[in-house]
């Protein structure tokens, strides 16, 4: 009987943690620690490291899961999201608000007790950009909600800054900008192999309203863009060679394929393009953040 309860209780929990999209939010905590670790020359304390992660964790979990609460009706409609847990049921409407709730003011909490208060602000106002903003307001209004709610995306490095220093550099932008301008092309990529989901779920996505050959030029240029951006760091003196050889490499995959898709005539060799391309640009910010660090604590080590 007390086993049962315990299956139960786990299978509920990882229910619940699935409300808050535990694959994207890792990557978005990853980049938040990689500011925390670039804001100085010396490691932070831990305890400021541990609870300005859990705090920012906490509340980009929650975000998604009011994300999730609000989009049950539009999830239904797309195969992709047909799993999430409030669509089949296995979490209910109040368990999940409470849960989305709980996470956000508790990282809230930890951020202003533990952390400082710029850092608590700051992460209150990219919780109501991707919730409110984003969510509610602009992925039904305009093909462009992806450039404008990705600055709540992007967030992340100035938070982690933040929470070290009490204070948002440049630098904190320019890593800010590097993945303002990542995301339009992470998104149109899969927009792009979903269109059919997503016009289904009657969303305005870039493919839908303006079609594929001027989503894949867009594609093309926000690649462009990036790369420029991504050299800013090198430019600027932030980053060393390490930084500067590996960014070379990662432009180069991510341009060749947008290159590629942008010529592409097919409409289903595209998307199979597109699919790469998508999956590429995951790996992309996370080994781009993984040189920052590397390329800092060589310099330390040098210095
Ligand atoms: C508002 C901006 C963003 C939008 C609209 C967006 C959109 C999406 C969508 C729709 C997926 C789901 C793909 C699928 O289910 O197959 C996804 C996956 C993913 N996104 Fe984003 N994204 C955004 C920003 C970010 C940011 C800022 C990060 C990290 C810093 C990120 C990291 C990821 C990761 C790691 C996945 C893969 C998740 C998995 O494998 O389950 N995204 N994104
Ligand atoms: C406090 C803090 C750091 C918050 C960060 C939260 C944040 C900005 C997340 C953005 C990434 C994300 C889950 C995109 C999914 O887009 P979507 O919701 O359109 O995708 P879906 O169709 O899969 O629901």
């Amino acid at each position: 009987m007390r086993t049962l309860a315990l299956t139960r209780s786990h299978a509920q929990l990882t229910e619940l943690l699935k409300l808050g999209k535990p694959r994207v939010i890792a990557l978005i905590v990853f980049c938040a620690v990689v500011g925390m670790l670039l804001a100085t020359p010396q490691l932070p304390s831990i305890a400021l490291l541990l609870a300005a992660t859990a705090g920012i964790g906490l509340v980009a979990s929650g975000a998604a899961a009011f994300n999730c609460l609000i989009e049950v009706e539009r999830d239904g409609n797309m195969r992709r999201t047909q799993q999430r847990p409030l669509v089949k049921g296995s979490v209910k409407h109040g368990d999940a608000l409470l849960y989305a709730l709980i996470t956000t003011a508790v990282g809230l909490w930890l951020l202003g007790a533990f952390v400082n208060m710029l850092t608590m602000w700051l992460t209150l106002a990219t919780f109501f950009g991707y919730a409110v903003i984003y969510t509610r307001l602009l992925k039904a209004a305009t093909p462009q909600n992806i450039v404008i709610g990705g600055a709540s995306g992007a967030m992340p490095p100035i938070l982690g800054w933040a929470a070290v220093t009490g204070s948002v550099p440049p630098e904190a932008m320019v890593l800010f900008l590097i993945i303002y301008t990542w995301t339009p092309p992470h998104f149109w990529a899969l927009a792009i192999y979903r269109r059919d989901e997503y016009a289904k779920a009657g969303l305005p996505m870039l493919p839908i309203t303006h079609g594929l050959a001027f989503t894949r030029l867009s594609i093309l240029l926000y690649a462009a863009i990036l790369a420029a951006v991504t050299a800013l760091p090198v430019a600027l003196g932030m980053s060393g060679w390490l930084y500067g050889i590996s960014v070379a490499v990662l432009n180069a995959g991510f341009l060749s394929r947008a290159f590629k898709l942008w010529q592409e005539e097919g409409e289903a060799e595209g998307d199979v393009i597109a699919r790469e391309l998508f999956k590429y640009s995951i790996k992309y910010l996370a080994y781009l953040f993984a040189a920052l660090l590397l390329d800092h604590w060589l310099m330390v080590l040098v210095a």
